[in-house]
């Protein structure tokens, strides 16, 4: 059970892009009002950058310790209470790991260990936002005020749906290996599953998100690889059936991912150039987060 929590720690920590608008030394306070964006995400099989687990092996220590402190100032019912916690619990035999279960303080940790001010999120990590930022209140109110109170940055987009079930999210852990698309997914994958994309039986197209889930959200998708409107790309869908709209749409993300794919494919050959990337980034979240934690450790009594 501890194995596995630690696992996950570690794994959850898939990559970190703190883009740090002040000089690689900035001062732990945020004493003006520079903008720091931390955004996270999980693995999930893509480990190809080298020595990148190694490189942030060690934060994941520093990260913890800062967690333990929040831990102690969160109650249990806050974290039983999150959606993420009953969704993921009630689909598991078990009761639920300690992990899982304090798994959104960790996060917290994540994103105030570099007094970050803005995380980009999708609608599903929302309240687990807004446990950072009472954790960071009540940290504030207890010790002074020390931690910025991040806000949440979401897009459009903030629920992209299940090709297979738009009442659910679509979910990099779908079983359903049609229900997500990749950016790494060929041309061929990203037609076959926009052609076996859920939708209705009204074949023509329309933006009714309560009545028609399906065909709802490849209409948002199709607007938001476009950067059109979703009147202007329903507009342009005139007399299409929605058999040839999800093609149509499929062809939008094959090109939107296009240069995307191309960039991977020469990153991954550049493993010097990746290492080194992480490194630089390593060592800049190294001593942000150092000064963070010596300070936290000093405001609640520990040093
Ligand atoms: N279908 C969807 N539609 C729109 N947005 C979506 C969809 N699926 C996922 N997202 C967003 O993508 C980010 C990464 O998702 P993860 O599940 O890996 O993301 C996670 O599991 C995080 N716990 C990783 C993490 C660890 N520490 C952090 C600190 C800050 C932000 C994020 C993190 C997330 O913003 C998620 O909201």
């Amino acid at each position: 059970m501890a194995l596995h929590s630690m696992r996950k720690a570690r794994e959850r920590w898939s990559f970190i892009r703190a883009l740090h608008k002040g000089s690689a030394a900035a001062p732990a306070l945020q004493k003006d009002s520079k903008k720091r964006v931390f955004s996270g995400i999980q693995p999930t099989g893509i480990l190809h950058l080298g020595n990148y687990l190694g490189a942030i092996e060690s934060w994941v220590s520093e990260h913890t310790q800062l967690s333990w402190i929040l831990s102690c100032m969160v109650r249990l019912p806050r974290l039983q209470h999150l959606h993420q916690w009953k969704a993921k619990t009630t689909k598991q035999k078990h009761d639920g790991t300690v992990g899982l279960l304090t798994y959104p303080v960790l996060q917290a940790a994540d994103i105030l260990l570099y007094k970050s001010t803005h995380v980009p999120v999708g609608e599903d990590q929302v309240q687990h936002m807004e446990l950072v930022q009472d954790l960071a209140q009540g940290f504030n109110k207890k010790y002074g005020e020390f931690f910025p109170v991040p806000e949440s940055i979401l897009t459009s987009m903030k629920k992209v749906k299940s090709l297979r079930d738009p009442s659910a999210k679509m979910s990099k852990s779908d079983p359903d290996k049609l229900a997500t698309v990749r950016i790494t997914d060929s041309p061929e994958e990203i037609v076959q599953k926009f052609r076996k994309a859920v939708t209705d039986f009204t074949s023509e197209v329309t933006y009714d998100p309560a009545g028609r889930a399906g065909v709802s959200n490849i209409v948002a998708v199709h607007a938001a690889v476009t950067g059109l409107s979703v009147e202007e790309v329903v507009r342009r869908s005139a007399g299409m059936n929605t058999a040839r709209y999800k093609l149509a749409v499929a062809d939008a993300v094959i090109e939107k991912f296009a240069p995307i794919k191309r960039e991977i494919e020469k990153l991954k050959l550049d493993k010097d150039h990746l290492e080194k990337v992480l490194q630089i980034g390593s060592a800049k979240a190294k001593e942000l987060a150092y000064t963070v934690c010596q300070e936290v450790k000093k405001l609640v009594g520990f040093l």
